[in-house]
């Protein structure tokens, strides 16, 4: 048994929704949240921020292993990422570090070396995990494995509306591009695929409400006994 407490393992391709529905999951049910993908891009950022190089595996091996990340929460409940005692929350959700991220990840020392540190995530009374590989590889024994996605025009939609209220000026046309480009590279490559995992629940969210989404979700938690 690899993990000890009960795990909700949610994965699928960019902007599918996993990190806005996991979060809402994990507090409806009180559980710890695991964002995976932000280790990835933290990773990424460090390794930009000393000008590393992406060719010495056993050394991203080392750092993925030690680097100094935390994840703050802060006085208007929200979560403050802190990477090297520099906060980066919003630094590290660009496309531009999401596609750097993609890149670390298909490096099998990368994941080797992020491993232990997502299962350490998993404590009473639950943890909900979301990534690419939560219920293939890094829990596979998760009572809940949920696949969501939705078409990439719907997605790179959803990331338009979320950077330009960030202020940021994007092209739909580009991030359409960006995310297939991203889709690509984490469903095709050699080690922790972006696939449904077996027995996983698949969840199209192209005409699904953010609401709609977490129902199924916690339909699902209560249909398992989670709670
Ligand atoms: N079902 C939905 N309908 C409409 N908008 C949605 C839906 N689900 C998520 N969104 C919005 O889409 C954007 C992307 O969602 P989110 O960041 O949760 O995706 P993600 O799958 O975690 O992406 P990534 O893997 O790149 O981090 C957010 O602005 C979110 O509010
Ligand atoms: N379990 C995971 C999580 C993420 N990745 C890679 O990181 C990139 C960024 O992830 P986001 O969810 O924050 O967008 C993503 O494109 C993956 O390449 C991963 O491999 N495994």
């Amino acid at each position: 048994m690899i993990n000890q407490a009960p795990v909700i393992a949610i994965d699928g391709p960019s902007g599918a929704g996993k990190g806005t529905v996991s979060q809402l999951v994990a507090e409806k049910l009180g559980w710890h949240l695991l964002d995976s993908g932000a280790l990835y891009r933290l990773l990424a950022l460090a390794v930009s921020h000393h000008g590393m190089s992406v060719e010495d595996a056993d050394t991203l091996k080392v750092l993925a292993e030690h680097l100094d990340i935390q994840f703050q929460q802060s006085e208007e409940s929200k979560v403050e990422i802190v990477l090297e005692g520099e906060i980066v929350t919003q630094a590290v959700r660009t496309e531009e570090v999401g596609h750097n991220a993609s890149k670390l990840a298909a490096i099998p020392e990368v994941r080797e070396g992020l491993l232990l540190r997502q299962r350490a995530f998993a404590q009473a009374p639950g943890l909900v995990a979301d990534g690419r590989d939560m219920g293939t590889v890094v829990f596979p024994n998760a009572p809940i494995k949920i696949f969501l996605t939705a078409s990439a025009e719907e997605r790179a939609q959803r990331r338009l509306l979320q950077l330009q209220q960030k202020g940021e000026a994007v092209n739909l046309e580009e991030l359409v591009q960006s995310i297939k480009e991203r889709d690509e590279r984490d469903a095709n490559r050699a080690i922790a695929p972006l696939v449904p995992a077996a027995g996983a629940l698949v969840i199209d969210s192209t005409d699904l409400s953010i609401e709609e989404v977490v129902d199924i979700v916690f339909a699902e938690s209560v249909k398992a006994g989670l709670i």
